[in-house]
Order: structure tokens, then C-alpha cells, then sequence
């Protein structure tokens, strides 16, 4: 059983992404520059922002967090979605989910300007990336892929099943894995709440996507010999022996799923790292876009 160690493949991919910077800075071209824009202090949301603004000072990128209280209203929102879409130092940003429920997350996405959309969910961007033209990728099934990539996990005819079907990472994900590309060519399922027996679906494929949000929901006897897991899901699940109160679980049982599987992704320290890499290789080229 090999781990897809995201920790470490993310750290390469940010090595690999401040020397392009700093060739960049050599040359006298921009620095690029990623904003956040958050509403309210949802905890998770919070950890992940704060771990994306560290990731941009590691790379050498210029970052701006907004930070904006949880009664903000759609209007005001909107208005500061224009401000960064007419920012000419800004090269990309993205606008933190989930939002509180005065505000329309439809309206917001489609305020983006497409070209400073390095999340990819404008519908321009996901129509480009259906349509297999050059876009932005969403970072959690992008981060797949090249995990997928650099473990050499074949997916050309394989069968996949994907679980959950968001916007954001099972819907792209089962699109991008069933494309003519590098890694793709697979035969996918995408497999949702109202999938009648999952387990006989997922004891079929070659690699199961878990991405549904439910702590230790994929186990040992759902999946063949061999299979190769990645697992999306994160749950804080109380836990008093541990300093922050809390543990972080995967959608995956671990412990009984590792057993079977050549190859599974870690919770943490999987596919999360690799989400916020991929988020600066996006800002990265939506910088390169501009020169
Ligand atoms: N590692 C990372 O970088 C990221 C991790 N996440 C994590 O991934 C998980 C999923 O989040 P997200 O993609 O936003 O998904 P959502 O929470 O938006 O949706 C969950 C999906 O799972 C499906 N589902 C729910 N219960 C079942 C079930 N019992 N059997 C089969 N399918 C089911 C739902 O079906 P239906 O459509 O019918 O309701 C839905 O399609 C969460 O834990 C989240 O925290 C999310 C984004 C990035
Ligand atoms: N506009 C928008 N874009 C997103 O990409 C987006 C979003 N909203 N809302 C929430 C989800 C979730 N998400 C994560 C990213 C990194 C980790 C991550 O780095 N996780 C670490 C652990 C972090 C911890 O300690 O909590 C790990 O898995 O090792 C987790 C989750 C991005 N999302």
C-alpha cells in the first residue's frame, strides 16, 4: 500500500511555483497577487484562509485577506467582488464558501470577472473546462489529477467512481477524469444521495473518489483488492484528547479501507495541501495571462 502523500507532492508543486516567481522578480515582471474575501468566521473557513495566506508568503506572492462581518449584505458583497474585478494589482481571487443565507453564492460566483477566477467556479470557466478548452480548473479535482500524475496512477480505462456530486469537486472531477486528457480516459459513476446500492457500484472500480462529507463513511468491504482511494472529506469530530478539541476525519475509514487499497490519500495531509497548491499555480498563470 503506497500513501499519496499530498503534504509533500503540494510542497514540491509551491517549490516549483516560488522559482517561477522569483524568475519572474529577476526579469522585472509583476508579482503575483491572490485576494480572499470572507464573510463571517466559520471556523474551517477560517483555518483554511489563514493556511492559504501563509502558503502565498512561502511562494513569494503578494496576498489580501477581506474580511468581512457575518451580516454583510449581497449588495456590499457584490460591490467588493467589483473592487478586486477592477483591481489591476490583483491577478486573482477567490471568494470563500460556504456564504451565510442573506447572500446568493450564484449571484457572487457570476460577479467574477473569469479571468481573475482561479477557484473556476464562473460558469464561463466551467463551460470552458466541460468543453476541454483552456480555463481554470477548480483546485480540489486539479490537485487529484496531479496527485493522480505524479504517482503514476494509471486512470486510461479504468473504471472510477466518483461520491458527491457538488459543484466544486464531484461534479468537475467526474468531468475531467472522463476527458481525453493525460489523466483521464476513465469510465466514471458519479454516485450521489440517491444512488441505490453504492457498495455493489464501488466494489467495481479501480478507484474510488470519496466526496461527500461524511466522516469514516467508505469501509473496507466497499472497495476491491487493489483499488487506488482518494478521499476529499473533512469533519472536525469532537475529540477531548486532542489540544484544539477536535480531530480532523476523512470521508474514508481508514484503517479498514488501507488494508485493501495499492494506493489512498491521507486525512489530513492528502488532498487538502493539494488544493491550496493548486490554488497559487491558478493565481500563478492568471499572473502570466497578464504579462
Ligand atoms: N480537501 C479539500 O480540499 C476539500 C474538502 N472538502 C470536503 O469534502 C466533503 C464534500 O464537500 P462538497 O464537495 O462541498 O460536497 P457537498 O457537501 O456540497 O455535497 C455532498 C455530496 O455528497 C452526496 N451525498 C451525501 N450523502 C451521501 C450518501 N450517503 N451516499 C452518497 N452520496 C451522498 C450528496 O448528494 P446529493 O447531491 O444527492 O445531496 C452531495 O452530492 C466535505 O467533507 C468537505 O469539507 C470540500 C472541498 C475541498
Ligand atoms: N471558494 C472556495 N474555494 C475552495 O477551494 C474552498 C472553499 N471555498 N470552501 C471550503 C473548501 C474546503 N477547502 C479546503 C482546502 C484546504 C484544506 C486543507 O489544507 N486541509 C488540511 C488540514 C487543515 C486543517 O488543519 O484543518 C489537510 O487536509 O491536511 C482543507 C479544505 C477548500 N475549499
Amino acid at each position: 500500500m503506497i500513501i499519496l502523500d499530498g503534504k509533500k507532492t503540494s510542497d514540491n508543486i509551491k517549490d516549483e511555483i516560488a522559482i517561477a516567481v522569483a524568475k519572474r522578480k529577476e526579469a522585472g515582471l509583476k508579482t503575483p497577487h491572490l485576494a480572499a474575501i470572507i464573510v463571517g468566521t466559520d471556523g474551517a473557513s477560517m483555518t483554511y484562509v489563514n493556511s492559504k495566506v501563509k502558503s502565498c508568503q512561502k511562494v513569494g506572492f503578494n496576498s489580501t485577506l477581506i474580511d468581512l462581518p457575518e451580516d454583510t449584505t449581497e449588495e456590499q458583497l457584490l460591490h467588493e467582488i467589483e473592487e478586486l474585478n477592477n483591481d489591476k494589482d490583483i491577478d486573482g481571487f477567490i471568494v470563500q464558501l460556504p456564504l451565510p443565507k442573506q447572500i446568493d453564492e450564484q449571484k457572487v460566483l457570476m460577479a467574477v470577472d473569469p479571468d481573475k477566477d482561479v477557484d473556476g467556479f464562473h460558469p464561463v470557466n466551467v463551460g470552458k473546462m466541460t468543453l476541454d478548452l483552456p480555463s481554470f480548473l477548480p483546485a480540489t479535482p486539479y490537485g487529484i489529477l496531479e496527485l493522480l500524475e505524479r504517482y503514476e496512477v494509471e486512470t486510461s480505462g479504468k473504471k472510477v467512481v466518483v461520491i458527491g456530486r457538488s459543484h466544486i469537486v464531484g461534479r468537475p472531477l467526474s468531468i475531467l477524469l472522463s476527458q481525453k486528457r493525460k489523466v483521464g480516459n476513465a469510465t466514471v459513476t458519479l454516485a450521489h444521495s440517491r444512488t441505490r446500492d453504492l457498495a455493489s457500484i464501488t466494489r467495481e472500480a479501480d478507484i474510488v473518489v470519496a466526496a461527500l462529507g461524511i466522516a469514516e463513511f467508505l469501509t473496507g468491504d466497499m472497495v476491491k483488492d487493489g483499488a487506488t482511494i482518494i478521499d476529499v472529506g473533512i469533519t472536525r469530530v469532537k475529540d477531548d484528547s486532542k489540544k484544539r478539541g477536535y480531530r480532523l476525519a476523512g470521508d474514508v475509514d481508514f484503517e479498514s479501507v488501507s488494508k485493501k487499497a495499492s494506493f489512498i490519500t491521507p486525512v489530513p495531509g492528502g488532498v487538502g495541501p493539494m488544493t491550496i497548491a493548486m490554488l497559487l499555480k491558478n493565481t500563478l498563470q492568471a499572473c502570466e495571462n497578464r504579462d
